[in-house]
């Protein structure tokens, strides 16, 4: 199952700098983990933000639900989760 989630990342100013860089290098291993398994197909940069776009591959909305929760900077993001599903026109066959 294909879905697009959105998340905004919202670390409060004055939060202590070695533990937010602790964090993002944990985020980064946690998504290279992720992307290599084939579950974070996809990600982009929103310009301007400290924001992504990105494409998950999960089994369930359960296994999704358990992955947003247990990102390292979850307690900082605001996701926005929608569902995808083939375009009729796609001439992937793995878009399902
Ligand atoms: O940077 C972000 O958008 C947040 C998060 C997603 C992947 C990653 O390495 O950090």
């Amino acid at each position: 199952m294909l879905f697009m989630v959105e998340m905004q990342v919202n670390i409060p100013l004055g939060f202590d700098a070695e533990e937010g860089a602790r964090l993002k290098l944990a985020e980064k291993m946690r998504f290279q983990e992720l992307q290599a398994a084939g579950t974070w197909r996809h990600i982009w940069r929103v310009v301007g933000q400290y924001a992504n776009v990105s494409v998950f591959d999960v089994e369930s909305t359960s296994q999704l639900h358990d992955i947003l929760m247990g990102l390292p900077l979850y307690p900082f993001m605001t996701i926005k989760v929608t569902p995808l599903c083939r375009h009729p026109s796609s001439m992937h066959e793995d878009d399902r």
